[in-house]
Parts: structure tokens; C-alpha cells; sequence
């Protein structure tokens, strides 16, 4: 176990509906933990949340990989994202033998939160406050499992992406960040893992249309972390069980995003 500092490990939404995936997934969790090795892990749920909206007749409109939040919607958003999927993976770590803490971006003073833009409604943009909270769950051997819902101080529930969220807590606790997807990393235009990225790299892919809507939200979250931290970040899968592995021995995998 070559990480020492805490492991900010995201997962996206399409990780609750495999339970292959979660099962795999808390295994690697519950054998970094028993090697001393304090994870926090962060997920999504878009696609829980786009379930949920069309059950609910209402329509989903994402403006550069982020969800347009009207009032009228956040009380969905909140269930499926604070509720439903934080539940989920709670309960694929009690399987696992994991204790787990429940949280959201909202809890314990630890990030603060204002709207991002107008224009995306209850979207929510964040930053690292006051890591009290997490410490406390962390220092018992807890694994903390937050949801990207956040509170403003003006009492607004706010619907903010999970890779911001991560972005937010790795500031926070000074942890190493790895984004877990349900690709092996960045593809190149013919499908292939690019390996290494750094920021004009970024720039150029993003400009030619490769990298693009979510991918496009993560890898800029990856790379303020990385330039932030001065070390890089990665853009990983939670389906590929080898490259948990490697991230269990502390290792590098699928594609690193360069300060
Ligand atoms: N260059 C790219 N490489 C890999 N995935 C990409 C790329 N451009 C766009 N994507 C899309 O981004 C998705 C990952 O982003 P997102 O759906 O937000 O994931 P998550 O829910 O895991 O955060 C991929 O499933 C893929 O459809
Ligand atoms: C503002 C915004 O876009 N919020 C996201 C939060 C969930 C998320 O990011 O989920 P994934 O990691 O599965 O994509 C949403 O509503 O979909």
C-alpha cells in the first residue's frame, strides 16, 4: 500500500445497477481498510435521478454535462441521490462487512455551497470547509459514503456533480482522487485508453469534440485536483476488476490526469 493519504474514491450512477460491480467494488474497499488505508468514497446517480424524473413526468435537460435542477424537481433529485443511492451502496457495504456513515455534501459544516449559474436552477457549486466530520468517521475506520447533494446557507437543497463533490472533499482532506466510471479511462476517437493527459491535451480533445458531456465535467474536475495538488489524478472503471486490484496495492491506473 503505497497511498497514505486518504483515497477520495468516486463512482458513477451506473454502478448501483450492477451488483457484480458494487460487490467487487466494497471488497476492494473492505481490504484497503483493513490494510489501514482511509477511503472516503463520493458517487452519482444521474442515472437513478433520470429514472426517477420520467416516472415523475418530468423532462431532463443537462446544459455541458450538467443537470438543469428546476424547483420543482430537487425533491426527486434529493431522494434518489441523498436517498435511494446512498442506501444502496451503504447496504453493499454492510455485505462486505463495511461500517459505513451515510452523509451528504450537506452534513457536518463541511463544504460550502452557493448556486453555480442561474441558468442550471438548484445546481450547486462548492468548496472545502471544515473536514471535522470526515476525520471523526475516518478515525474510527468508517468508511463515509456522501452523496453530492449539498445545503446552502441560504437553506437551498443543491443538486451538485459527483465529480465536483469528489473534487471538493480531495481538497479537503489533501487526499489522493480516483475517478471510477463505467469506461476503463479517456478514450481516444477509436475507442482506445489514453494513459496520460495533460491540460492543453485536454483542451485540444475537448475542442475536436472527443472528449465530451460528462466526460468532459470530469476530466476539468480532475484536472483542477491534479493542479491543485500538484500530483496527478485519476479516471478509472469500477467494472474492470484488475484495475481495482492494482488501486487496492496502491497502484496507477486507466488514465492519469496530469497537473
Ligand atoms: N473521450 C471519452 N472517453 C470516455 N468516455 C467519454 C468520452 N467522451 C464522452 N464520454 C462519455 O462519458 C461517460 C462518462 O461520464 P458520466 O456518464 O458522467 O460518468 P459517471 O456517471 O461515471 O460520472 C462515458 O460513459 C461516455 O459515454
Ligand atoms: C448538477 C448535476 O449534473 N448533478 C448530477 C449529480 C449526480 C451525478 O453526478 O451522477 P453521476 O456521477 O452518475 O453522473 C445529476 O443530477 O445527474
Amino acid at each position: 500500500m503505497t497511498t497514505k493519504s486518504v483515497l477520495v474514491l468516486k463512482v458513477g450512477g451506473a454502478l448501483l445497477q450492477c451488483e457484480m460491480g458494487m460487490a467487487r467494488l466494497m471488497t476492494a474497499a473492505a481490504e484497503m481498510l483493513a490494510a489501514g488505508q482511509q477511503v472516503i468514497l463520493v458517487h452519482g446517480g444521474g442515472c437513478l435521478v433520470d429514472e426517477q424524473l420520467t416516472a415523475n413526468g418530468k423532462e431532463t435537460i443537462k446544459l455541458d454535462g450538467l443537470r438543469v435542477t428546476p424547483a420543482d424537481q430537487i425533491p426527486i433529485v434529493v431522494g434518489a441521490l441523498a436517498g435511494t443511492s446512498n442506501k444502496i451502496l451503504q447496504a453493499a457495504a454492510a455485505k462486505a462487512g463495511i461500517v459505513s456513515v451515510g452523509m451528504s455534501l450537506g452534513d457536518g459544516n463541511t463544504v460550502s455551497a452557493k448556486i453555480k449559474d442561474e441558468r442550471l436552477g438548484l445546481v450547486g457549486e462548492v468548496e472545502p470547509k471544515d473536514a471535522t466530520y470526515l476525520t471523526f468517521i475516518l478515525s474510527q475506520g468508517w468508511l463515509p459514503i456522501c452523496s453530492s447533494i449539498a445545503i446552502s446557507s441560504q437553506g437551498e437543497m443543491l443538486n451538485v456533480n459527483a465529480d465536483q463533490a469528489a473534487t471538493a472533499l480531495a481538497k479537503l482532506v489533501n487526499g489522493t482522487l480516483v475517478l471510477l466510471s463505467d469506461v476503463s479511462g479517456v478514450l481516444d476517437g477509436k475507442g482506445q485508453l489514453i494513459h496520460s493527459l495533460n491540460k492543453s491535451e485536454i483542451e485540444h480533445l475537448v475542442a475536436q469534440g472527443v472528449i465530451e458531456k460528462g466526460m468532459k465535467v470530469k476530466v476539468e474536475a480532475a484536472l483542477e485536483v491534479a493542479q491543485w495538488m500538484g500530483k496527478p489524478v485519476q479516471v478509472a472503471s469500477w467494472r474492470d476488476a484488475e484495475q481495482l486490484k492494482t488501486l487496492v496495492k496502491g497502484g496507477s491506473v486507466g488514465t492519469q490526469i496530469q497537473p
